[in-house]
């Protein structure tokens, strides 16, 4: 039972340093906690930008298969993942290239229809915090409108969590997104430590700089695993 203070967790975002980082890895360990715990969870990716060619030879967005797989709910697709762009890109220029802008207000309801279906909405982010989702209408001066995952994380309201992928760099593009989470009003509910890098040097100490500067818990350090134990996830928070 949480206490009043305690962020509510049925649904929170999950955001990373940067693309590539492990939000779809950490995602599905929240959504698989969650259904082991009995409780009905389903994956959302708002926007994900790149089509992948599967095992069966079909072409579909590997982020998503991954979500539905480890979660419970049967959810339909177009809510799942409202925005799904061919190619690759940063989402504002795969936007651009399927003639199509990103607008938050069918995220927004897609995610309300998902919380009335499940006990668990696990929201995948796209890239870093700031991952440009919308270039306004064009207009190329300096500081003009920009829509981006930070909006996004306003609009829906929920807690986040920070994927850090333990890399050099890592400790910048953490303090960074942890300043923008704050600068926002929004919560960190708290962070995971993904060692993406098995020959990062000095990796403990990374995290433990991290564990010192970031303002939330950590919720789990995550193994390099050039093959994922079967059952294997970290003990995270949902559940
Ligand atoms: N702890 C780990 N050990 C080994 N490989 C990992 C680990 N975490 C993630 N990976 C691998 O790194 C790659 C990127 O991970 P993942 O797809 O989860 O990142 P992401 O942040 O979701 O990326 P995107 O921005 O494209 O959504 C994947 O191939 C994944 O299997
Ligand atoms: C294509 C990919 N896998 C990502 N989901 C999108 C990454 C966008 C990064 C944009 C940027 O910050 O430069
Ligand atoms: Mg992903």
């Amino acid at each position: 039972m949480q206490s009043d203070s305690r962020p509510d967790l049925r649904s929170v975002f999950v955001i990373g340093t940067d693309t590539g980082v492990g939000k779809s890895l950490v995602s599905a360990a929240l959504l698989r906690g969650a259904v082991q715990a009995g409780l009905r969870a389903v994956g959302m990716k708002p926007v994900a930008a790149g089509i992948d060619p599967q095992p069966d030879g079909s072409l579909a967005c590997g982020d998503v298969l991954t979500l539905q797989a480890a979660g419970n709910v049967a959810a339909d697709p177009a809510l799942v993942n409202p925005f799904c762009l061919p190619d690759p890109l940063s989402p504002h220029l795969a936007a651009q290239r399927a003639g199509r802008r990103i607008t938050l207000a069918p995220i927004v309801a897609a995610h309300r229809a998902l919380c009335a279906q499940a006990d668990r909405v696990i929201v995948e982010g796209a890239g870093g915090f700031l991952v440009p989702l919308d270039e306004g209408d064009g207009d190329p001066a300096p500081g003009a409108p920009l829509l981006t995952g930070a909006d996004l994380a306003q609009a829906l309201g929920v807690p986040l969590v920070l994927v850090v992928g333990l890399r050099l760099g890592c400790l910048n593009h953490a303090l960074l997104t942890a300043e923008a989470v704050r600068a926002r009003g929004l919560t960190l509910a708290g962070w995971v430590a993904n060692r993406i890098d098995p020959a990062m040097a000095c990796a403990d100490e990374n995290l433990d700089f991290l564990r010192r500067h970031i303002p939330a818990p950590l919720l789990a350090d995550v193994p390099h695993a050039s093959r994922w134990p079967e059952g294997w996830q970290p003990s995270l928070f949902l559940s």
